[in-house]
């Protein structure tokens, strides 16, 4: 989806925390025009005049309250486990009939951390942008993240349709389908889709680092694209992996359970000459990944560097649901 709207959607936008996300919506807003001013708070007076110098906002502090006092919409891009402290710091500190709303990679730990907080008349519509990288920080952020990919919303119940409907509309212009869910189901999706797979990426990098000295010189210099592709994910940031981990705890554990019995019996196949248990299972997700493409979803390949974004496949159109 190519937005090619220069409408601004709000009057003044607030973010608080300014990496790889926070940094990326703001360009996309700048770009396109979609709100008149972007005001942010940032947590070190480097960072401040990291962000004016890049001109990703029109004003940076480094205090939540200032910075959020005429906003319109609040964005929190922060590790989810600042939340708690974030929520604490917006209480009093906003316009009545302004939005909040989060781009956090867990659900339900931003509903329980952020939303008693909130005063009467300020709205929270908890988001979670389906794309990244394993980048971080105000520098590693560029408009065209969003493009094509799924944004998921999960509204809370009592809340006004229309601040969903408007946080919606910002994504759309950001270049996002978007879908509407509750966060227990996010939580569990995601925990398969995006969580198990940083785990594994961690656990695998991390195995291959442990190895002695002289084997693991030879890993990292004959290490081909299966291993290098881990090698990306393992390199996302520590922080915002540690929290979700920390937050996502149930869902991720009974993923990881289901998991670790799904190893065991291929660890067992191996182990008795099970051709065909082998077999059948690489086939069938194989089937998977060519039925994903054919459906027309999306994969973005990154370089070694994780920097080029390219789809894998022509003639895109918009995922079926
Ligand atoms: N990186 C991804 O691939 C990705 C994708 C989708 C969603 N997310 C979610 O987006 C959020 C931000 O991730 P990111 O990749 O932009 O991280 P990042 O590390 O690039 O940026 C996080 C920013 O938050 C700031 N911050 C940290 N603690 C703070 C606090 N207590 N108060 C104010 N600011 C604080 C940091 O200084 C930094 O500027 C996370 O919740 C993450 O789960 C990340
Ligand atoms: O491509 C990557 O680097 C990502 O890991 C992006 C990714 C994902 O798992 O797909 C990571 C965390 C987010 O919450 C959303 C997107």
């Amino acid at each position: 989806m190519t937005n090619t709207a220069s409408q601004s959607l709000f009057d003044t936008v607030a973010f608080i925390g300014m990496g790889l996300i926070g940094s990326s919506m703001a360009r996309r807003i700048k770009r396109d025009g979609l709100a008149n001013k972007i005001t942010c708070a940032v947590r070190s007076e480097k960072t401040r005049d990291r962000v004016l110098e890049l001109g990703i906002a029109d004003e940076a502090y480094c205090d939540i309250k200032e910075a959020v006092g005429d906003a319109d919409l609040v964005m929190i891009c922060a590790p989810v486990g600042a939340n708690e402290a974030i929520g604490a710091q917006l209480a009093g500190a906003l316009k009545k009939g302004a939005i909040v709303s989060d781009v956090g990679s867990v659900k339900q730990s931003v509903i329980r951390d952020i939303a008693p907080h909130l005063d009467e008349g300020v709205h929270f519509v908890p988001g979670h942008p389906l794309a990244g990288t394993e980048h971080s920080g105000p520098d590693s952020g560029f408009p065209e993240l969003f493009e094509e990919r799924w944004c998921i919303l999960t509204p809370i119940a009592g809340e006004p349709e229309s601040a969903t409907q408007k946080v919606k509309a910002l994504w759309e212009a950001c270049g996002m389908y978007v879908e509407c869910m509750d966060a227990d189901h996010h939580d569990r999706i995601l925990g398969i889709t995006s969580h198990l797979p940083h785990l594994i990426a961690y656990t695998i990098v991390g195995t291959a680092t442990d190895l002695e000295d002289a084997l693991r010189q030879e890993v990292i210099k004959f290490s081909a694209s299966g291993f290098r592709d881990f090698t990306r994910i393992a390199a996302s940031d520590p922080t915002m992996w540690r929290d979700v981990f920390l937050n996502n705890r149930e869902a991720v554990l009974e993923v990881l359970g289901r998991f670790q019995e799904d190893l065991m019996a291929l660890q067992r196949a191996i182990r008795w000459g099970e051709g065909d248990k082998l077999f059948d299972l690489f086939t069938r997700t194989r089937e998977i990944r060519r039925g994903i493409v054919d459906a027309g979803q999306y994969f973005t390949n990154f370089s070694a560097e994780g920097e080029n974004r390219q789809s894998d496949e022509k003639g895109k159109k918009k995922p079926t649901e």
